[in-house]
């Protein structure tokens, strides 16, 4: 018999590895809800930049941390974000926000509020959620049912986001790619870090349909009480 309880799956990894479309897949897969928590730090970032906030800045980025009204969808099939009502889920993916957010998400005030936000949103999801992200494992939710941590080598990665941007260089977004990932893991607030009862999946060289395979395998193990 299928178990009614809520699951609550994290998935954290670099950037590239395919969080966001193994999440979103497996959510919808699943019937469970759907958090993208770098899209709200992307949000707050978009923000601090909309509103000329120096994001070199930690503490003008601290005093203002508390201003913006983040609020996110969780519907995997069309995962809205608004900042103060406005649709912002075009505006964060510029390349001027992907160049700032590490400094934005580094700054202690910043993570507090976030993190709170992603909290009630989990426990309000009464079927279950998927939350992906860099810290939801270690930080965020760390009695979360099942952990993943994804990896994909730089090649990989890089290949990937520069085939979604079109005509970007490979070796740009690859050092870009590398220097966002030093900035996350390096940051003394809840850095990007594999739990110790994360289960490590190498993406490298799966398709996207066996990773969700199998992460949807581990949830179902999961849920059946193995
Ligand atoms: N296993 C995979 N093999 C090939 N391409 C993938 C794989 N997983 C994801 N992708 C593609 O790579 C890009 C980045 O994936 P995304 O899910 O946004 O990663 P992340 O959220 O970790 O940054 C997307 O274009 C996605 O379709
Ligand atoms: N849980 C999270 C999620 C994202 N982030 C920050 O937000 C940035 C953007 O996250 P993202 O998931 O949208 O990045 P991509 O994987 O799409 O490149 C990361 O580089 C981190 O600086 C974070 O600090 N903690």
């Amino acid at each position: 018999m299928e178990s009614a309880a809520p699951v609550i799956v994290a998935i954290d990894g670099p950037s590239g590895t395919g969080k966001s479309s193994t999440s979103k897949a497996v959510a919808a897969q699943l019937g469970l809800r759907y958090l993208d928590t770098g899209a709200q730090y992307r949000a707050i970032t978009w923000w601090m930049v909309t509103n000329g906030i120096d994001t070199d800045d930690p503490q003008a980025i601290a005093a203002a941390a508390g201003k913006p009204e983040i609020v996110s969808g969780t519907d995997p099939a069309d995962p809205a974000i608004t900042v103060d009502g406005v649709d912002v889920s075009g505006p964060i993916r510029t390349q001027e926000v992907t160049a700032r957010v590490s400094a934005v998400s580094a700054v202690p005030e910043v993570r507090a509020r976030i993190t709170e936000l992603q909290r009630s949103i989990a426990a309000a999801a009464e079927h279950g959620i998927v939350v992906e992200g860099r810290d939801i494992g270690t930080t965020v939710l760390p009695d979360a049912d099942l952990k993943i941590f994804l990896t994909a080598s730089a090649e990989a990665r890089a290949a990937r986001r520069s085939g979604e941007l079109k005509g970007a260089d490979v070796n740009a977004t690859r050092e870009a790619l590398i220097k966002r990932d030093a900035a996350d893991s390096s940051r003394k607030t809840s850095p990007l870090a594999k739990a110790d009862d994360a289960v490590e999946v190498d993406t490298t060289d799966l398709t996207l349909a066996q990773v969700v395979e199998c992460v949807v395998t581990l949830v179902e193990e999961k849920r059946a009480g193995k």
